[in-house]
Protein backbone atom coordinates (compact mmCIF):
# COMPACT_ATOMS: atom_id res chain seq x y z
CA UNK A 1 0.00 0.00 0.00
CA UNK A 2 0.77 3.60 -1.02
CA UNK A 3 1.59 5.73 2.29
CA UNK A 4 -1.20 6.26 4.03
CA UNK A 5 -2.89 9.77 4.84
CA UNK A 6 -2.35 8.81 8.74
CA UNK A 7 1.59 8.53 7.87
CA UNK A 8 1.50 12.02 5.57
CA UNK A 9 -0.22 13.87 8.47
CA UNK A 10 2.09 13.25 10.91
CA UNK A 11 5.23 14.77 8.38
CA UNK A 12 3.41 17.03 6.64
CA UNK A 13 5.90 19.95 5.70
CA UNK A 14 5.78 18.70 2.57
CA UNK A 15 2.62 17.13 0.91
CA UNK A 16 2.68 15.76 -2.26
CA UNK A 17 1.34 17.65 -4.77
CA UNK A 18 -1.63 15.31 -6.05
CA UNK A 19 -3.26 16.04 -2.77
CA UNK A 20 -3.04 19.58 -3.29
CA UNK A 21 -6.29 21.72 -5.08
CA UNK A 22 -5.18 24.59 -6.48
CA UNK A 23 -8.32 26.12 -6.66
CA UNK A 24 -8.71 25.89 -3.00
CA UNK A 25 -8.38 28.94 -0.56
CA UNK A 26 -11.41 30.24 -1.95
CA UNK A 27 -13.19 28.70 1.20
CA UNK A 28 -13.91 24.91 0.84
CA UNK A 29 -14.71 25.07 4.70
CA UNK A 30 -17.10 28.29 4.75
CA UNK A 31 -19.92 26.49 3.33
CA UNK A 32 -23.46 27.88 4.83
CA UNK A 33 -25.47 25.78 7.78
CA UNK A 34 -29.00 25.16 6.47
CA UNK A 35 -30.38 26.97 9.11
CA UNK A 36 -28.50 30.44 8.52
CA UNK A 37 -30.15 30.43 5.20
CA UNK A 38 -33.45 29.31 6.81
CA UNK A 39 -34.06 26.11 5.05
CA UNK A 40 -33.22 22.80 6.58
CA UNK A 41 -32.03 19.28 6.00
CA UNK A 42 -35.43 17.47 7.09
CA UNK A 43 -35.31 15.06 10.00
CA UNK A 44 -37.61 12.51 9.45
CA UNK A 45 -38.90 10.22 12.50
CA UNK A 46 -39.35 6.85 11.74
CA UNK A 47 -41.57 6.47 14.48
CA UNK A 48 -43.94 8.62 13.07
CA UNK A 49 -43.22 7.35 9.43
CA UNK A 50 -44.55 3.97 10.86
CA UNK A 51 -47.84 4.87 13.08
CA UNK A 52 -51.27 5.38 11.39
CA UNK A 53 -52.23 9.03 12.70
CA UNK A 54 -48.94 10.34 11.51
CA UNK A 55 -47.69 8.71 8.75
CA UNK A 56 -48.73 10.67 5.85
CA UNK A 57 -47.25 13.99 7.20
CA UNK A 58 -43.80 12.20 7.54
CA UNK A 59 -44.08 10.85 4.09
CA UNK A 60 -44.59 14.51 2.69
CA UNK A 61 -41.86 15.31 4.57
CA UNK A 62 -39.84 12.23 3.64
CA UNK A 63 -40.91 12.97 -0.28
CA UNK A 64 -39.81 17.25 0.20
CA UNK A 65 -36.28 15.92 1.42
CA UNK A 66 -35.86 13.12 -1.66
CA UNK A 67 -36.70 15.70 -3.90
CA UNK A 68 -35.02 19.04 -2.84
CA UNK A 69 -32.11 17.66 -0.85
CA UNK A 70 -31.80 13.96 -1.75
CA UNK A 71 -30.41 13.63 1.69
CA UNK A 72 -32.17 13.38 5.33
CA UNK A 73 -31.46 12.57 8.88
CA UNK A 74 -33.40 9.61 10.89
CA UNK A 75 -34.60 9.58 14.05
CA UNK A 76 -36.06 6.54 16.36
CA UNK A 77 -34.06 4.07 13.89
CA UNK A 78 -33.99 1.53 16.44
CA UNK A 79 -29.99 1.64 17.07
CA UNK A 80 -29.70 2.77 20.36
CA UNK A 81 -26.88 5.57 21.27
CA UNK A 82 -24.67 3.42 22.94
CA UNK A 83 -24.46 0.83 20.26
CA UNK A 84 -23.60 3.49 17.93
CA UNK A 85 -20.88 4.86 19.96
CA UNK A 86 -19.70 1.27 19.90
CA UNK A 87 -19.67 0.96 15.85
CA UNK A 88 -17.67 4.25 16.05
CA UNK A 89 -14.97 3.29 18.47
CA UNK A 90 -14.47 -0.17 16.79
CA UNK A 91 -13.77 1.99 13.60
CA UNK A 92 -11.65 4.26 15.64
CA UNK A 93 -9.53 1.64 17.64
CA UNK A 94 -8.77 -0.37 13.69
CA UNK A 95 -7.53 3.34 13.02
CA UNK A 96 -5.38 3.50 15.80
CA UNK A 97 -3.63 0.32 14.97
CA UNK A 98 -0.08 -0.45 14.66
CA UNK A 99 0.87 0.11 10.75
CA UNK A 100 1.64 -3.54 10.70
CA UNK A 101 -1.48 -5.01 12.21
CA UNK A 102 -3.36 -3.10 9.62
CA UNK A 103 -1.82 -3.63 7.17
CA UNK A 104 -2.84 -7.74 8.08
CA UNK A 105 -5.87 -6.61 5.82
CA UNK A 106 -4.49 -4.06 3.17
CA UNK A 107 -6.45 -3.82 0.38
CA UNK A 108 -4.56 -6.63 -2.61
CA UNK A 109 -3.39 -4.15 -5.23
CA UNK A 110 -6.55 -4.80 -7.70
CA UNK A 111 -8.42 -5.93 -5.01
CA UNK A 112 -11.72 -3.60 -3.59
CA UNK A 113 -11.82 -4.97 -0.26
CA UNK A 114 -9.64 -4.16 2.85
CA UNK A 115 -7.66 -1.42 4.27
CA UNK A 116 -6.42 1.57 2.16
CA UNK A 117 -6.74 4.99 0.25
CA UNK A 118 -7.38 6.42 -2.81
CA UNK A 119 -6.29 4.34 -5.69
CA UNK A 120 -4.48 6.44 -8.13
CA UNK A 121 -4.87 5.59 -11.79
CA UNK A 122 -3.33 9.01 -13.37
CA UNK A 123 -0.82 11.77 -12.49
CA UNK A 124 -3.91 14.50 -12.64
CA UNK A 125 -5.94 12.89 -10.23
CA UNK A 126 -6.12 14.64 -6.88
CA UNK A 127 -6.55 12.48 -3.71
CA UNK A 128 -9.07 12.37 -1.39
CA UNK A 129 -7.35 12.85 2.32
CA UNK A 130 -8.80 9.80 4.01
CA UNK A 131 -7.71 6.18 4.88
CA UNK A 132 -10.43 3.37 4.43
CA UNK A 133 -11.81 -0.18 5.34
CA UNK A 134 -14.16 -0.95 2.52
CA UNK A 135 -16.16 -4.72 3.10
CA UNK A 136 -18.87 -6.54 1.55
CA UNK A 137 -21.39 -7.16 4.35
CA UNK A 138 -23.99 -8.85 2.69
CA UNK A 139 -24.75 -11.22 1.34
CA UNK A 140 -23.63 -13.63 3.78
CA UNK A 141 -21.99 -16.09 1.74
CA UNK A 142 -20.22 -13.65 -0.30
CA UNK A 143 -18.10 -11.81 2.77
CA UNK A 144 -14.50 -12.14 2.97
CA UNK A 145 -13.42 -12.35 5.92
CA UNK A 146 -9.22 -12.16 4.92
CA UNK A 147 -10.23 -8.49 4.24
CA UNK A 148 -11.91 -7.73 7.65
CA UNK A 149 -10.01 -6.42 10.41
CA UNK A 150 -8.98 -8.67 13.00
CA UNK A 151 -8.61 -6.26 15.56
CA UNK A 152 -10.16 -4.87 17.89
CA UNK A 153 -11.61 -7.79 18.76
CA UNK A 154 -15.51 -7.21 18.65
CA UNK A 155 -14.73 -5.33 15.86
CA UNK A 156 -16.37 -8.59 13.30
CA UNK A 157 -19.48 -8.97 15.81
CA UNK A 158 -20.30 -5.46 16.20
CA UNK A 159 -20.21 -4.53 12.20
CA UNK A 160 -22.13 -7.62 11.81
CA UNK A 161 -24.90 -6.34 14.09
CA UNK A 162 -25.10 -2.67 12.38
CA UNK A 163 -24.96 -4.77 9.26
CA UNK A 164 -28.09 -6.51 10.23
CA UNK A 165 -30.39 -3.05 11.48
CA UNK A 166 -29.18 -1.25 8.64
CA UNK A 167 -30.41 -4.66 6.32
CA UNK A 168 -34.19 -4.09 8.24
CA UNK A 169 -34.01 -0.20 8.18
CA UNK A 170 -33.45 -0.09 4.05
CA UNK A 171 -36.28 -1.92 3.80
CA UNK A 172 -38.63 0.48 5.91
CA UNK A 173 -36.85 3.57 3.70
CA UNK A 174 -37.79 1.76 0.53
CA UNK A 175 -40.48 0.95 1.12
CA UNK A 176 -41.43 4.44 2.87
CA UNK A 177 -39.80 6.08 -0.45
CA UNK A 178 -42.03 3.86 -2.43
CA UNK A 179 -45.30 4.87 -0.73
CA UNK A 180 -44.56 9.05 -1.02
CA UNK A 181 -44.56 8.17 -4.70
CA UNK A 182 -48.02 6.76 -4.30
CA UNK A 183 -46.65 3.27 -5.69
CA UNK A 184 -46.70 -0.26 -4.51
CA UNK A 185 -44.89 -0.43 -1.65
CA UNK A 186 -42.76 -3.36 -2.33
CA UNK A 187 -41.64 -1.52 -5.67
CA UNK A 188 -38.36 -0.23 -5.05
CA UNK A 189 -37.49 -3.44 -3.05
CA UNK A 190 -38.64 -5.31 -6.24
CA UNK A 191 -36.35 -3.46 -8.35
CA UNK A 192 -33.21 -3.86 -6.56
CA UNK A 193 -33.80 -7.43 -6.63
CA UNK A 194 -33.31 -10.30 -4.67
CA UNK A 195 -29.52 -10.30 -5.29
CA UNK A 196 -28.64 -7.02 -3.50
CA UNK A 197 -25.60 -6.12 -1.59
CA UNK A 198 -24.44 -4.27 0.70
CA UNK A 199 -21.07 -2.35 1.24
CA UNK A 200 -19.50 -0.68 4.29
CA UNK A 201 -16.52 1.68 4.16
CA UNK A 202 -15.07 3.06 7.48
CA UNK A 203 -13.86 6.72 6.31
CA UNK A 204 -10.60 7.82 8.79
CA UNK A 205 -9.67 11.75 7.90
CA UNK A 206 -6.14 12.52 9.72
CA UNK A 207 -6.03 16.35 10.35
CA UNK A 208 -4.46 18.45 7.35
CA UNK A 209 -2.19 20.80 8.05
CA UNK A 210 -3.28 22.82 4.59
CA UNK A 211 -7.42 21.85 4.76
CA UNK A 212 -8.22 24.72 2.75
CA UNK A 213 -6.79 23.73 -0.77
CA UNK A 214 -7.04 19.77 -0.16
CA UNK A 215 -10.52 17.60 -0.21
CA UNK A 216 -10.98 14.51 2.37
CA UNK A 217 -13.49 13.61 -0.11
CA UNK A 218 -13.75 15.30 -3.44
CA UNK A 219 -17.51 16.28 -4.95
CA UNK A 220 -19.24 13.27 -6.20
CA UNK A 221 -22.56 11.55 -5.95
CA UNK A 222 -23.16 8.07 -4.97
CA UNK A 223 -23.72 4.90 -7.25
CA UNK A 224 -25.89 2.97 -4.46
CA UNK A 225 -29.84 2.79 -4.29
CA UNK A 226 -29.28 4.52 -1.01
CA UNK A 227 -26.60 5.38 1.09
CA UNK A 228 -26.78 5.32 5.03
CA UNK A 229 -24.15 7.57 7.10
CA UNK A 230 -23.24 7.57 10.50
CA UNK A 231 -21.41 10.64 10.95
CA UNK A 232 -18.54 11.60 13.45
CA UNK A 233 -20.36 13.17 16.89
CA UNK A 234 -18.00 15.72 17.12
CA UNK A 235 -16.34 16.82 14.07
CA UNK A 236 -18.26 18.05 11.08
CA UNK A 237 -17.31 17.84 7.17
CA UNK A 238 -19.81 16.62 5.40
CA UNK A 239 -21.12 19.49 2.70
CA UNK A 240 -23.77 18.83 -0.01
CA UNK A 241 -24.54 20.48 -3.15
CA UNK A 242 -27.70 22.40 -3.81
CA UNK A 243 -28.69 24.99 -5.91
CA UNK A 244 -24.87 25.72 -6.89
CA UNK A 245 -24.56 26.48 -3.20
CA UNK A 246 -22.91 24.12 -0.57
CA UNK A 247 -24.50 23.53 2.81
CA UNK A 248 -22.87 21.82 5.66
CA UNK A 249 -24.81 18.75 7.01
CA UNK A 250 -25.24 19.42 10.55
CA UNK A 251 -24.51 17.07 13.64
CA UNK A 252 -27.26 15.26 15.25
CA UNK A 253 -25.45 12.75 17.03
CA UNK A 254 -27.64 9.42 17.15
CA UNK A 255 -29.09 10.04 13.86
CA UNK A 256 -28.24 8.32 10.35
CA UNK A 257 -28.03 10.05 7.46
CA UNK A 258 -29.70 9.16 4.27
CA UNK A 259 -29.16 10.12 1.06
CA UNK A 260 -30.07 9.16 -2.61
CA UNK A 261 -28.11 6.99 -4.72
CA UNK A 262 -27.92 7.48 -8.57
CA UNK A 263 -29.92 3.82 -9.06
CA UNK A 264 -32.61 5.24 -7.07
CA UNK A 265 -32.39 8.44 -8.70
CA UNK A 266 -33.19 6.55 -12.18
CA UNK A 267 -35.83 4.37 -10.72
CA UNK A 268 -37.76 7.52 -9.61
CA UNK A 269 -37.10 8.99 -13.34
CA UNK A 270 -35.59 12.06 -11.31
CA UNK A 271 -38.16 12.84 -8.46
CA UNK A 272 -36.01 12.11 -6.14
CA UNK A 273 -31.93 13.33 -6.63
CA UNK A 274 -28.88 11.69 -6.15
CA UNK A 275 -27.12 14.91 -4.37
CA UNK A 276 -23.63 15.93 -4.76
CA UNK A 277 -21.75 15.53 -2.04
CA UNK A 278 -18.04 16.53 -0.54
CA UNK A 279 -16.22 16.43 2.81
CA UNK A 280 -13.46 18.77 4.10
CA UNK A 281 -11.31 18.51 6.83
CA UNK A 282 -9.47 20.96 9.34
CA UNK A 283 -6.35 21.03 10.74
CA UNK A 284 -6.48 20.18 14.33
CA UNK A 285 -9.14 16.89 14.44
CA UNK A 286 -9.48 13.61 13.28
CA UNK A 287 -13.23 12.84 11.79
CA UNK A 288 -14.34 9.19 11.38
CA UNK A 289 -17.75 8.10 9.74
CA UNK A 290 -18.80 4.53 8.63
CA UNK A 291 -20.89 5.23 5.34
CA UNK A 292 -23.30 1.77 4.21
CA UNK A 293 -23.70 1.73 0.53
CA UNK A 294 -27.01 -0.60 -0.44
CA UNK A 295 -26.93 -2.12 -4.29
CA UNK A 296 -29.22 -3.35 -6.11
CA UNK A 297 -28.80 -6.53 -8.19
CA UNK A 298 -26.17 -5.88 -10.78
CA UNK A 299 -27.33 -8.61 -13.28
CA UNK A 300 -30.72 -6.71 -13.17
CA UNK A 301 -31.77 -3.87 -15.39
CA UNK A 302 -32.35 -0.63 -13.53
CA UNK A 303 -34.90 1.58 -15.12
CA UNK A 304 -37.59 4.10 -14.13
CA UNK A 305 -40.76 2.78 -12.81
CA UNK A 306 -43.25 2.79 -15.10
CA UNK A 307 -45.71 4.54 -13.21
CA UNK A 308 -43.47 7.49 -12.66
CA UNK A 309 -43.18 8.36 -16.67
CA UNK A 310 -46.10 9.85 -18.40
CA UNK A 311 -46.82 13.17 -20.55
CA UNK A 312 -45.47 15.31 -17.99
CA UNK A 313 -43.09 13.73 -16.81
CA UNK A 314 -41.23 11.87 -20.03
CA UNK A 315 -38.70 9.33 -19.19
CA UNK A 316 -35.10 10.78 -18.31
CA UNK A 317 -33.10 7.41 -18.42
CA UNK A 318 -32.39 4.76 -20.17
CA UNK A 319 -32.13 1.30 -18.89
CA UNK A 320 -28.48 0.53 -17.08
CA UNK A 321 -27.09 -2.57 -15.64
CA UNK A 322 -24.28 -3.07 -13.37
CA UNK A 323 -24.19 0.48 -12.50
CA UNK A 324 -21.19 0.14 -10.22
CA UNK A 325 -19.20 -1.16 -12.94
CA UNK A 326 -20.33 1.90 -14.74
CA UNK A 327 -20.07 4.09 -12.10
CA UNK A 328 -15.85 3.21 -11.56
CA UNK A 329 -15.10 3.91 -15.04
CA UNK A 330 -16.76 7.14 -15.78
CA UNK A 331 -15.55 8.88 -11.97
CA UNK A 332 -12.42 7.82 -13.26
CA UNK A 333 -12.85 10.14 -15.92
CA UNK A 334 -14.11 12.87 -13.54
CA UNK A 335 -17.19 12.50 -15.15
CA UNK A 336 -20.46 11.89 -13.46
CA UNK A 337 -22.00 8.36 -13.87
CA UNK A 338 -25.13 8.81 -14.72
CA UNK A 339 -24.69 10.59 -17.56
CA UNK A 340 -24.27 6.96 -19.00
CA UNK A 341 -27.83 6.35 -17.99
CA UNK A 342 -29.39 10.15 -19.21
CA UNK A 343 -31.77 10.49 -22.47
O1 LIG B 1 -17.55 10.95 5.40
C1 LIG B 1 -18.55 11.56 5.02
O2 LIG B 1 -19.06 12.47 5.67
C2 LIG B 1 -19.19 11.20 3.71
C3 LIG B 1 -18.71 9.92 3.11
C4 LIG B 1 -19.21 9.69 1.72
O3 LIG B 1 -19.79 10.52 1.08
C5 LIG B 1 -18.94 8.39 1.07
O4 LIG B 1 -18.26 7.54 1.69
O5 LIG B 1 -19.41 8.20 -0.08
FE1 LIG C 1 -20.73 9.66 -0.72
Amino acid sequence: MAESVQELSLSSENLPNNYIHDHGGIGFRDALLPSESNIHIPVVDILNLTSPSTSQQELRKLHSALSSWGFFQVINHGMTSLFLDKVREVSKQFFQLPKEEKLKCAREPNGLEGYGNDVKFSEKQRLDWTDRVYLKVHPEHQRNFNAWPQKPNDFRSTVLQYSENLRQLNEVILRAMAKSLNLEEDCFLKECGDRDSMFIRFNYYPPCPIPDHVLGLKPHADGSSITFLLQDKEVEGLQVLKDNQWFKVPIIPDALVINVGDQIEIMSNGIFQSPVHRVVINAERERLTVAMFCIPDSEKEIKPVEKLVNESRPILYRPVKDYVGIYFQYYQQGKRPIEASKI
